[in-house]
């Protein structure tokens, strides 16, 4: 008998997963896992990891919500500490598993070990669904390698066309019997213990339903637009990215949490900006999959390498929170302590990155790669791009005026001194005479 395997990437849960009820038809042994991938930890050439402490810890917490999950119906997840190729061919050779069910994936890497997979073990049926996105491919008036070229005109064609947007599935009623016996944890996965991280937020499906309950029991939803770029607190945005990125909540169960409270509270323009907003997060992932791996390329998808050049000394400076901009520092060590920046703040440091730095761009998504809890490959490459002027931007790039920005966001400098934003320090004396320190 052939037997089967369910490889959770960015799917983390078991409500609203297209891809779960699929598996869910066969009767035959399954086995559930989840691979991680030792390189998340090592250094990359732009001196970060690809893995940094608040996510690993985020993402621990998920995992074991999604195993104490598959437990109750008699299930369990088998995670290991290798590469994915390596976990799959062991099935494959050893418990004669021929179909393997893994979700749409959108990122180039991603994508590429896929399709290595499906080369390698040619009798090896792979079964995929979209389980991250608005819309599936095949609801949208153009074709992925068609995408608009900006956000403007992306947003006009869905406003126009309005496809459907389908409504979130229940949680299967039940998963098929395990393959193999449940396994401990790897005991070479980095601890958490050793880190002694302490984060408010909390991975797993059961916190993303919480907070989606949570968020919209109160009012924020009807003042989101006015509170939306505030550089602070909890509530002045949805926070649903945390648990978006890895699929602990998905996008069309926030779509329908929304319509049910414009129907109890009514629909404002701030009900509509969330949609507005998770479009651009919709633009961001077909992107991704249109350009591939110039998502990640210097010139992005344009054909002009940026000017700049690399000052290791500003790099750090920019890391630690200790550049001249003192709304830069506050905002880089909120994103230190925390694992987590506000938008306004995230537009604030790459502008300063790009524009007052003269840095890399890439040094800088590396950085954020590490850092951040809500860390998603497509908002994330795309949103850098969009910002150094080499992604789906028609005015080339986005150089904020910190001081004018320092005046809206954070008059009376309580975000500021709250962060200890103030603990400025000139650039490197070799090359400072070149740069202004306030623009
Ligand atoms: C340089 C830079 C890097 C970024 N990196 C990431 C990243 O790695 N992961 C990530 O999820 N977002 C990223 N963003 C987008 C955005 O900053 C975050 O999605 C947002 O701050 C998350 O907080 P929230 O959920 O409270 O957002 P809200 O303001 O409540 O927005 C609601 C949802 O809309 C989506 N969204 C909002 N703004 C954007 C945007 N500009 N691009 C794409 N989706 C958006 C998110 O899914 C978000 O959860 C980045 C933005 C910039 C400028």
């Amino acid at each position: 008998m052939t037997h089967s395997l369910y490889w959770f990437t960015h799917d983390l849960r078991l409500n609203d997963n297209q891809l779960l009820k699929l598996a869910c038809e066969q009767k035959t042994p399954l086995s559930f896992v989840y691979c991680v991938d030792p390189k998340w930890f090592k250094t990359t050439r732009f001196s970060s990891q690809t893995m940094g402490k608040y996510r690993w810890q985020f993402l621990v917490s998920a995992l074991r919500d999604l195993d104490a999950q598959l437990k109750s119906y008699g299930q369990h997840l088998v995670v290991y500490h290798q590469p994915a190729y390596e976990v799959i061919s062991h099935y494959y050779h050893h418990h004669n598993v021929r179909t393997l069910y893994c979700s749409e994936q959108i990122g180039f890497n991603e994508r590429q070990s896929l399709s290595a997979i499906g080369n390698t073990f040619d009798d090896l049926k792979i079964n995929q669904a979209n389980t991250f996105t608005l819309y599936d491919e095949h609801q949208l008036p153009f074709s992925g390698n068609d995408l608009p070229a900006t956000f403007s005109k992306f947003r006009k064609i869905i406003e126009h066309h309005e496809p459907q947007i389908l409504a979130p599935i229940n949680t299967p009623t039940y998963l098929p019997p395990p393959l193999i016996a449940p396994m401990p944890w790897p005991k070479t996965l980095p601890e958490i213990k050793k880190w002694a991280v302490s984060s408010q937020f909390i991975g797993g499906e059961q916190a993303a339903m919480e907070h989606l309950n949570h968020y919209f029991t109160g009012d924020a939803a009807s003042n989101y637009k006015q509170t939306r770029n505030a550089l602070d607190g909890v509530e002045n945005s949805t926070k649903f990215s945390l648990w978006l990125a890895n699929g602990n909540l998905s996008v069309r169960q926030i779509i329908a949490a929304l319509h049910d409270y414009e129907q109890k509270h009514g629909a404002n323009d701030s009900t509509y900006w969330i949609f507005f907003e998770l479009l651009w997060r919709e633009y961001f992932q077909l992107y991704s999959v249109c350009y591939g791996k110039k998502l990640f390329s210097f010139k992005g998808i344009g054909s002009k390498k940026p000017l700049t050049s690399f000052y290791s000394q500003r790099f750090k400076q920019w890391c630690l929170g200790t550049t001249p901009y003192p709304i830069v520092n506050a905002c880089m060590k909120q994103l230190n302590q925390t694992g987590y920046m506000s938008n306004r703040g995230r537009q604030l440091v790459a502008s300063c990155l790009v524009h007052e730095l003269n840095l890399d761009w890439r040094f800088g998504a590396a950085y954020f790669e590490q850092q951040l809890i809500d860390y998603d490959v497509a908002a994330n490459w795309g949103n850098w791009q969009y910002l150094a002027g080499v992604g789906a931007d028609p005015r080339a790039g986005r150089h904020f005026n910190l001081a004018k920005q320092t005046q809206m966001y954070d008059p009376h400098n309580t975000f500021i001194n709250h962060w200890r934003g103030n603990n400025v320090q000139s650039l490197d004396s070799s090359d400072a005479a070149d740069w202004p320190l306030s623009s």
